[in-house]
């Protein structure tokens, strides 16, 4: 008997943005198993704009030529009604990109009116326990205007990606003390994906030698740790736009991936992740924004970590990317009611 016939069902799984630069690396991710895995067949949804369906016909030629054993079907479409249907997993990453010199909240004007109108289409026909990640900036706001306007979907199903901060600070750790990025774990990335994020390495973990060391005992310097490391991670993605005149996809697609397996698949015993999700009030964040908090992950269920110590230097940076992000929700909301 061959192999696929013992593989489960297909799952469908949705790609927004599927035209676009982080789309052509993700794709090809999904496709291969590295979100469900080895055993797990799926249907690529892949949705874009009408004047994009020429070049989207393009990317489904390619997929095809990937002959991709676990790729079962493939939907392309300018229909948010084909797109969405009956998915398990959404990934929304079609926005406008910002551009060199802007702010992510630049794009709020733009973008917000997108997940509006993504979030009411999930509702309508989106299984209801689909599991939706917003890549698409600004991506916190974004995830909580889509959540408010899919009522019979969970709010917990809807979050925003800060891991691509959490991979980029693993990567100035590994780097700093010259061992291998799978050797460091546990960064924190709290509040928005935005230059006002906390990039938090004082519970983070490195094992050196095979001994798990708390990174800030094996760095030994606080004010690298509080100044430059923060700002190198808060201004990574401009960076990358300064350099290569668009935004990080390959990246991107990288820390979707991992995201969106570690939420299906559940987080290792000890480790910890960091993902945008709906605010119940911890750590003193405000309520009902969608920010970023250490997670760990169990039968498709995120639980925020709670207990860890906050000290006033961290307290302070939280309460200035929590003001942010209630400001973009003040100004998504006019937005999406004007
Ligand atoms: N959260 C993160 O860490 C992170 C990282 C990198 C990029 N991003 C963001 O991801 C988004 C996509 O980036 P990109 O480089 O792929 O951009 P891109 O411009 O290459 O692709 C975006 C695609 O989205 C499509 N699109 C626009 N409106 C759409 C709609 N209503 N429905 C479906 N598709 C639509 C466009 O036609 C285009 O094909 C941007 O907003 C970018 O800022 C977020
Ligand atoms: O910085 C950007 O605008 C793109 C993305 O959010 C990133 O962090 O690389």
């Amino acid at each position: 008997m061959k192999s696929s016939h013992l593989k489960p069902e297909p799952i469908r799984v949705v790609v927004t943005g599927a035209a676009g630069q982080i789309a052509y690396s993700l794709l090809y991710m999904v496709a291969k198993g590295d979100v469900f895995g080895p055993n797990q067949p799926v249907i690529l949804h892949l949705l874009d704009i009408p004047p994009m369906m020429p070049v989207l016909e393009g990317v489904v030629m390619e997929l095809a030529d990937c002959a991709i054993p676990l790729l079962r079907g493939v939907v392309p479409t300018a229909d948010v009604a084909v797109a969405f249907k009956d998915v398990s997993a959404a990934f929304l990453v079609g926005a406008m990109p910002r551009k060199e010199g802007m702010e992510r909240k630049d794009l709020l004007s733009a973008n917000v009116k997108i997940f509006k109108e993504q979030g009411s289409a999930l509702d309508r026909y989106a299984k209801k326990d689909v599991k939706v990640l917003v890549v698409g900036n600004p991506a916190n706001t974004n995830a909580l205007i889509c959540s408010k306007y899919a009522p019979s979907i969970p709010k917990e199903n809807f979050t925003a990606m800060t891991r691509l901060d959490q991979n980029r600070a693993q990567a100035q750790i590994s780097s700093r003390l010259g061992v291998p990025v799978g050797e460091v774990s546990n960064v924190i990335i709290w509040g928005n994906h935005s230059s006002t994020q906390f990039p938090d390495a004082s519970h983070a973990l490195v094992n050196i030698n095979g001994k798990q060391i708390a990174v800030p005992d094996a760095i030994k310097d606080d004010n690298w740790l509080r100044s430059m490391f923060v700002e190198i991670v808060q201004k990574r993605g401009a960076t990358v736009i300064a350099a290569r005149k668009m935004s990080s996809a390959l990246s991107a697609a990288k820390a979707a991936t991992d995201h969106m397996r570690d939420w299906f698949a559940g987080t290792a015993p000890g480790a910890v992740v960091s993902m945008g999700v709906i605010s119940d009030g911890s750590y003193g964040a405000p309520k009902d924004v969608v920010f970023s908090f250490p997670v760990t992950i169990k039968d498709g269920k995120w639980r925020i970590v709670e207990g860890l110590v906050i000290d006033d230097f961290a307290k302070e940076k939280l309460a200035l990317t929590g003001a942010e992000l209630e400001e973009e929700k003040r100004e998504a909301v006019a937005i999406t009611q004007a």
